[in-house]
């Protein structure tokens, strides 16, 4: 059966305005409220660390533990989950910023651009550094919005855990969905953190089911909430038995009261912390057997006497297998539960050394290290942000770029505090480095120290690969994977104001797209305009917008178009024979085949031959053959757009003698064409059906399917 749906290609889209209606709203005010407000510069930066003032720490003075005190985070979510907030709030308590930034008055420190000021939303991820208790925390704050989902993958790929931030009273969203998976193909261990318990609906026990049923996550409840919505005034450690209070008087929220919980004047509230306790200490043990043994031998007869360290280096281990994730609650808009937040991103999240990175054992300690994202300087040019797993990067010095297979010189080594640079003389293994001076290394690539480093990996790599067959090629054990980039789903031309300022635009266009990968430029050869295509009708405004501000060209956009994608629902069957005469010759080709959905999201159709059929075909044959799958699938029957995730496989194919290739491709395009029309026409209630229910589940695995094109199909039925 034919699915009469586009799907918008890799990642999952929707329209902004349906986006903006359904769940921007407090974004909207805020913006609202800032057209008259909004001053370009928002916060005083004078406040940020490194500059002025001695009551806030200063960057240069940040500490360099050992890698096992490094924390490499990300902060991930649904749009408008609170990740700025939560990440305000962090800087503010750790001593970094002199003020509680607001993303409603567009002053916070990682939302820096003039676009996320205005808007009040994040689109590009910020790393900042600080210290905790004797922790370095390199945290990366990720946009929501589901057209920078690449950015959120990007980072994801070099940190070594997460805090997946949930509005209380949503529990998980569309957008949480896409992120946690994103999480899961990076094994990234994860804290969760339901924040906005203040609000009005905010219910931790919904929230729970939520990541239990839709994430499919197991829960572990280190904290039960003090009161819920207005009335949530602090949060109970259910590890320690003690309960956190605010203090209502200091607004900031940088006090509070720990105090343990108590019979005489907390009965029901310690009842219910030790029945949880004693639940969080069962669910530990059963997933991890060493805890398991400690409960068992030692303190099965009364889990009250086990020690809160223990069970903390139980969760810990939980946390780091991925077998469970740790849940913690609070209001970071409110000043609630963020320092028991930074407490436990130390805590529980892993430092780099106990990822496993199976690749460092080829670099023994020289540099290894993976450039994730290019930023446009226009004084310095491109900054190139990177992970380091193993060695040292100092400036000044030169590196092999594995993939581009050359070798730069970064001039400086830079710590970034989101737009705030602070010069650094060297930066070891476990961090984030911005360095300057790399003209050509770009997202994704693998930098080393050398390229004689670089042949001593590769001799490793071999020498154990001899011994191991099996494993995968050296090239992909000496790479470090980069990301794959999703295929664009919206685009339009773009025009320069002049034809004199093309070139300009060209250069502009150029550095926006080593900046960001999901943004991809073409010429369409019928008009010969530039066209600009993207991952969604916000991410092509906020470019068409950059390029106005930040390169002074005032460019004109065609109207946005879908790049829809067609597929089937059911497998479908059908033979075909082509008999024609020309001049002389016969060509006589009967083809029969049958066509699959398969899960895949590619527009390369997977070609299979049953038992029997591919093996004595001649190669010029072959290659016919799969012209003609191919170019069959170029054009769907719906709306001739591509169609993807299918799999043909060739049941029989008789050729009589002296018939040309050409015949051959075009009889097997035209048997696609018929299987897929017949996919499309038949059957029309159920069809009717599946197109409903497809749309439903889309829309809450996050594809969202333009108001447009849905009346267009329910037109066609
Ligand atoms: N009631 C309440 N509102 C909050 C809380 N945290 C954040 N908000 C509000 O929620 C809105 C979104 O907050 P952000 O911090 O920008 O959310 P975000 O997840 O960073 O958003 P994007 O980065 O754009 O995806 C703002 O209006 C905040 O003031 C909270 O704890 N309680």
């Amino acid at each position: 059966m034919f699915s009469h749906l586009g799907k918008f290609g890799v990642n999952h889209k929707k329209t902004p305005i349906l986006h903006i209606n359904n769940m921007c709203c407090s974004k909207i005010k805020a913006s609202l409220k800032r057209l008259k407000l909004y001053v370009p510069l928002g916060r005083n930066y004078s406040s940020l660390p490194g500059l002025v003032g001695n009551d806030i720490k200063s960057l240069h003075s940040i500490i360099s533990p050992p890698i096992a005190k490094i924390r490499n985070i990300g902060i991930m979510a649904h749009i408008d989950a609170g990740k700025t907030t939560t990440t305000e709030r962090i800087l503010y308590y750790s001593g970094y910023t002199r003020s509680l930034g607001d993303v409603d008055d567009g002053d916070t420190v990682t939302d820096f651009m003039a676009q996320e000021r205005e808007r009040g939303i994040t689109i590009q991820s910020a790393a900042v550094t600080f210290d905790w208790k004797g922790y370095r925390v390199n945290l990366i704050d990720t946009p929501g919005h589901v057209d920078f989902t690449l950015e959120v993958e990007r980072c994801l790929r070099v940190l070594d855990g997460a805090v997946a931030v949930f509005d209380a009273s949503a529990g998980v969203e569309a957008q949480t969905l896409t992120v946690w998976r994103q999480a899961d193909k990076h094994k990234i261990p994860r804290i969760c953190f339901l924040n906005k318990m203040d609000k009005t609906g905010a219910s931790f026990k919904y929230a729970v089911e939520s990541i239990r049923e839709k994430l499919k996550a197991k829960p572990l409840l280190l904290q039960l909430p003090l009161g819920e919505g207005k009335a949530f005034k602090g949060v109970v450690d259910v590890v320690s038995k003690e309960k956190l209070v605010w203090n209502r008087k200091l607004e900031d929220g940088k006090d509070f009261e720990r105090k343990p919980l108590l019979e005489m004047s907390d009965a029901e509230l310690l009842k219910e912390t030790t029945e949880a306790r004693n639940a969080l200490i069962e669910q530990v043990a059963d997933l991890d057997d060493e805890f398991a043994d400690l409960v068992l031998g030692e303190f099965s007869e009364n889990f009250d006497l086990l020690p809160a360290e223990k069970l903390q280096t139980a969760i810990h281990r939980v946390t780091l297998a991925q077998t469970a994730v740790p849940v913690l609650c609070g209001s970071a808009l409110k000043n609630k539960g963020v320092q028991p937040l930074l407490d436990a991103i130390t805590m529980y999240l892993p430092s780099p050394e106990e990822r496993n990175y199976e690749f460092l054992q080829w670099y023994k300690g020289d540099l290894c290290a993976l450039a994730f994202k290019v930023l446009h300087d226009k004084q310095r040019g491109p900054l190139v942000f990177m992970r380091i797993y193993s060695g040292m990067i100092k400036p000044q010095s030169a590196i092999y770029n594995f993939n581009g297979n050359c070798t730069e010189r970064i001039s400086r080594l830079l710590l970034p505090f989101a737009d705030q640079h602070i010069e650094i003389p060297s930066l070891t293994a476990g961090n984030i480095a911005l360095t300057v001076g790399l003209k050509h290394t770009a997202t994704g690539d693998t930098i080393v120290s050398s390229k004689s480093s670089a042949l001593a990996a590769a001799r490793r790599a071999e020498r154990e690969g001899e011994k191991k067959p099996r494993q995968n090629n050296e090239a992909e054990r000496l790479l470090l994977a980069g990301v794959e980039i999703p295929e664009p789903v919206f685009f339009c031309t773009i025009e320069p104001p002049s034809v004199a300022r093309q070139p300009d635009l060209d250069y502009a266009l150029k550095c926006l797209q080593r900046e960001d990968p999901s943004l991809k430029v073409k010429l369409d050869p019928d008009s010969g305009q530039t066209v600009l295509c993207g991952m969604g009708e916000l991410h092509i405004e906020i470019i068409h917008d950059r390029i106005k501000r930040e390169y002074g060209l005032e460019t004109y956009l065609g109207p946005l178009q879908v790049a829809y994608r067609e597929t089937i629902l059911n497998a479908v069957h059908a033979t075909d024979t082509l008999d024609r005469t020309l001049g002389d010759k016969r060509h006589l080709v009967t083809v029969e085949l049958e066509v699959k959905p398969i899960e895949a999201s590619s527009v390369t159709p997977v070609i299979k031959y049953a038992a029997g059929v591919g093996e004595d075909l001649p190669k010029v044959s072959q290659e016919a053959i799969e012209n003609g799958i191919h170019s069959a699938c170029l054009q769907g029957p719906l709306l001739g757009s591509p169609v993807q995730d299918v799999a043909i496989t060739l049941h029989s194919l008789i050729i009589h003698p002296g018939t040309s290739t050409t015949m051959i491709s075009a009889c097997v395009s035209r048997c696609v064409q018929k299987t897929l029309c017949e996919a499309l026409g038949r059957n029309c209630k159920k069809r009717r059906y599946i197109v409903v229910c497809c749309w439903r589940s889309l829309f809450f695995s996050n594809i969202f399917i333009q108001e447009g094109l849905l009346r267009y199909i329910f037109s066609r039925l």
